[in-house]
């Protein structure tokens, strides 16, 4: 017998089954409103099904209480048999040995239905290998061969390519190119953007080809794509390259018309691109697979876009800092954006923006635990009851405390001093302004080598010190919170209580207009402690109940 739970503050007779509906399946009884379905499993923390899957429930006449109970897969339920359906996307961390590339594929196999594109990261920690080899090559005496990741990388591969029982010239060729490229840069004794960004490109080329040459050995027709040659055309910032609009159609031509006169599953390279001046390959920012499942579900118009890694979801903080973190059944475009934006290393910065425009249903799920229900984002869910939904630390952050020396009205002030940024290519994260001052954090990401963060640095302070005092406060935190800004007084409340209580102060404080985050810039050295704190006082004290009035908590019924 199912176990129900109790809705509060929902306006209906009904009580829902949670076990039931994590299951996500038919039966035949009677059809309930979709919108109302979505709405009732949001009450309960747990995913809605998606749109199209025809779900119903049971009701039990005698007392109202709704039942949804499993029912296998039937035919059509799920992505129709000659179109690609979905994007899945796995993370290093699924692909990072034989063992979980053979779960990989037996996980995709588990939905027969469905005609997926697979996008796939560089092998484990493949990609963070290959820049630490880049640039120990720049300081390379004698042979590159003796770079201990290089042998790591060749070890990892070869190793791979043995126990899926591939032949080793499937990836012999890319591996040769890689030590012969990192012999030229030994010879340089420079490792540019562009260089490295062709070096960690070899990562994903790699775990490509294996996945694929192994579906094909195992019956399960498939065909290896280098995004760079299909379309993927971006920006030539090397190492955080944007995508081009072109991309879209150009990619959708490609693997469509593939697939339409030779159907086989497109396993496409994470992470990498083609700069559209210089026709070199280029990465996306670390993380950047998720952007290419969200650019490939736009540009196909695809169902859904799941990206598969090594958590059960989104979580409400970042589990190394908390490992209580629970996971957070739905999330809309914006808050997954914001989460991404500030810090949450689970999603790629920019990969909620194709799904956003191609309105497709993003899943986060975890390849190592399929069963669990997992993040879904939309663009919209029900808001009224929410409050908090997760908290975001990003570390190492630089402030400036910007005071008018009153040469300029405000208007004037504020112009010249983001005039200042852009002229410097520098953006800013968080901004509190008053009439004469300004207090701004920069994005760390912009300033990726140590001389660049002084130079750089130095010279915002002299320009904006022709207008104003400038004081430069380093090691700071943004702490994001992350949720329904609507009921910020409550929030802040809380946030105020907590932080006194553990005796830090807040040095700046700001809302974006995007109403889902409020920041709190505070020392670093204090700002685990403090995101611990307020997770425990967010979810797990008394205030737990306010935040989970959209559904029951996390573990009770
Ligand atoms: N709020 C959060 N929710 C979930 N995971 C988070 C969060 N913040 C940080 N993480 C970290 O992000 C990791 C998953 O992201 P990532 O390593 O990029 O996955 P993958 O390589 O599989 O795509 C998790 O293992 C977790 O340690
Ligand atoms: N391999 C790249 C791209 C990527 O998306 O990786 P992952 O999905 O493992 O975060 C990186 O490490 O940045």
């Amino acid at each position: 017998m199912a176990t129900t739970t109790h809705l509060c503050g929902i306006k209906t007779p009904y009580c829902f089954s949670k076990r039931a509906v994590h299951s996500q399946t038919l039966c035949l009884q009677q059809r309930l409103n979709f919108d109302r379905l979505t709405e009732l499993c949001g009450a309960l923390r747990v995913p809605a099904p998606s749109r199209g899957r025809g779900l119903r429930v049971v009701c039990d006449g005698s007392n109202n209480d709704v039942l949804v109970q499993s029912e296998p897969r039937s035919q059509g339920s799920e992505g129709s048999s000659n179109q690609l359906s979905c994007v899945m996307k796995f993370g290093g961390s699924s692909v990072a040995s034989a063992d979980r590339m053979k779960e990989v594929a037996e996980l995709i196999l588990s939905f027969p239905k469905e005609n997926p594109v697979i996008v796939l990261s560089a092998m484990g920690k493949t990609t963070n290998k290959l820049i630490v080899a880049g640039e120990k090559a720049t300081n390379c005496v004698s042979n590159v061969s003796e770079i201990e990741e290089l042998s790591f990388v060749k070890e990892l591969h070869y190793r791979t390519v043995d126990e899926l029982g591939l032949d080793r010239s499937l990836i012999k060729d890319h591996l040769d190119k890689l030590e012969r490229l990192l012999n030229g840069i030994a010879v340089l004794k420079e490792l540019t953007p562009r260089a490295r960004d062709y070096i960690v490109s070899f990562g994903e080329c790699m775990s490509t080809r294996i996945f694929a040459a192994y579906l094909n050995k195992i019956g399960v027709k498939a065909r290896q794509y280098d995004a760079f040659d299909i379309g993927f055309i971006t920006t030539d910032d090397f190492t955080n390259a944007d995508i081009l609009e072109a991309t879209y159609p150009a990619v959708a031509k490609r693997l469509h018309g593939d697939w339409i006169s030779d159907p086989a599953i497109p396993i496409v390279t994470g992470f990498l691109g083609k700069g559209w001046r210089t026709c070199a390959v280029t990465t996306l920012g670390r993380g950047g697979s998720d952007l290419t499942a969200t650019t490939i579900g736009k540009g196909l118009g695809l169902r859904e876009i799941q990206v598969w890694k090594d958590v059960d979801g989104v979580l409400t903080c970042d589990p190394n800092i908390y490992p209580g973190a629970e996971p957070v059944p739905y999330l809309t475009f914006d808050e997954a954006a914001e989460l991404a934006y500030f810090g949450a290393q689970v999603l790629h910065p920019q990969s909620m923006r194709p799904a956003r425009e191609g309105d497709i249903p993003v899943r986060v799920k975890n390849s190592y635990n399929p069963d669990a229900p997992g993040t879904l984002i939309t663009k919209s869910r029900d808001m009224s009851k929410a409050i908090l939904t997760s908290i975001v630390l990003k570390r190492n952050v630089t402030m400036l405390d910007i005071v008018s020396t009153r040469m300029l009205g405000q208007f004037g002030f504020l112009a010249k001093v983001f005039s200042t940024f852009e002229d410097l290519g520098i953006s800013v994260d968080v901004v509190a302004t008053s009439e004469v001052s300004i207090s701004l954090t920069l994005d760390p990401s912009k300033l990726w080598s140590r001389e660049l963060i002084q130079q750089e640095l130095d010279n915002v302070v002299e320009e904006l010190e022709k207008i104003a005092k400038v004081n430069l406060l380093q090691h700071r935190s943004i702490i994001s919170l992350i949720g329904n800004v609507q009921r910020s007084s409550l929030i802040l409340e809380k946030v105020f209580h907590v932080l006194r209580t553990n005796g830090v102060n807040v040095q700046m404080i700001s809302q974006g207009a995007s109403k889902v985050n409020i920041s709190l810039i505070v020392n670093d050295s204090e700002s685990e402690k403090c995101v611990r704190a307020l997770h425990s006082a967010f979810f797990e004290g008394d205030l737990a109940d306010l935040v989970y009035m959209n559904g029951s908590p996390p573990n009770g019924s």
